[in-house]
């Protein structure tokens, strides 16, 4: 397991990391979302040791992390980093080499998993000559080259199409169930909500949220319930304590506190055939709002965190 505690980090005086702690699982792919300069690139930078944190620990497996274990860590940065003039089949053997790969062994590796990232074709093709999407599985191939125990990716999936995001989903997928530490940063909250075990929601440099996907969506956003009844369901709009998000006919879906839905419950029974009645889990984006909304509007830095680790 990969834990953070309590990380600061300043830039001139400013702290932009405030105790930030969390956990990663090994085994489980765990995604890292926060708006536009929550804090994640920093906090990434700092697991990666490419910047130092002001104070707090990161420890792996229980153990301070020390530049061994780091060598064993792979990481794809924001700012990218490949030779665009070099061929791409050329690179990722060269970065295999880097990592103490034999010659024959880093153009296998290489091969292998350019392949697996559907890039077989483009081998001896320069970086710079591959679009946008195909320079970004390049860019997850580079970070995947040593068989990282964890790895760590500032958003791998933007700019990807959806079959990339679902080719470079089960290489991922892949490096978990060996055991591996998968944290990776996204925009994309429907791609984290399909993909993540576990979620860090991070805002304004603290730590909103954390834990197991299903959890925060049992526990967080407000319960909204579908009901499908036999005849025109109009009358909910009228019902007390009920927000009607979407009508047709026969099927509403409304936000309630729970009396206020068994009331509408009982009244749909008292006026003919209920054909449905579910409650629906908030989703990603929902929760996500919640937090960060209640982050940005709140006073005092203490109520920013609602709960924190498992
Ligand atoms: N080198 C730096 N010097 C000064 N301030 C910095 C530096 N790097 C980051 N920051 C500040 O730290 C805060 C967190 O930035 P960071 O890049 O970690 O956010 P982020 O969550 O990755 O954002 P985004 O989603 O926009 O990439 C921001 O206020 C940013 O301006």
């Amino acid at each position: 397991m990969l834990e953070l505690q309590n990380i600061c980090r300043s830039f001139s005086g400013r702290e932009v990391l405030h105790d930030v702690s969390f956990s990663a699982t090994r085994g489980q792919l765990t995604g890292f979302v926060g708006g536009n300069g929550a804090g994640k690139t920093t906090t990434m930078r700092i697991i990666m040791g490419v910047l130092a944190a002001s104070s707090g620990t990161i420890t792996l497996d229980s153990a301070p992390l020390s530049s061994p274990a780091r060598s064993r860590f792979g990481y794809m940065p924001s700012e990218r980093g490949l030779y665009p003039k070099m061929k791409i089949g050329e690179q990722i053997t060269y970065l295999a080499r880097l990592h103490g790969y034999s010659k024959g062994q880093a153009a296998v590796r290489a091969e292998g998993l350019l392949e697996r990232l559907g890039l077989t074709g483009r081998i001896n093709d320069p970086l710079e000559a591959l679009s946008m999407g195909n320079q970004q599985r390049v860019q997850v191939a580079a970070a995947l080259v040593h068989e990282p125990d964890v790895l760590i990716l500032d958003e791998p999936f933007s700019g990807l199409d959806p079959l990339a995001v679902d080719e470079v989903v089960s290489v991922l997928n892949e490096q978990a169930s060996a055991g591996a530490v998968v944290l990776f940063s996204s925009h994309q909250l429907d791609v984290v909500e399909r993909l993540c075990d576990d979620l860090i929601i991070i805002g304004d440099g603290r730590v909103l949220a954390a834990g197991e996907r299903e959890e925060l969506r049992t526990r967080h956003g407000t319960l909204r319930y579908e009901l499908g009844t036999g005849s025109d369901a109009g009358w909910v709009r009228q019902h007390p304590g009920v927000e009607v998000d979407d009508f047709s006919a026969h099927r509403v879906i409304f936000r309630a506190e729970t009396d206020a839905a068994q009331q509408v419950l009982t009244e749909a029974l008292r006026r003919g055939e209920v054909t449905n009645f579910t409650p629906l889990l908030p989703d990603l984006s929902e929760i996500f709002r919640e937090f960060t909304t209640d982050a940005y509007n709140s006073e005092s830095p203490d109520t920013h965190v609602k709960e924190l680790q498992r």
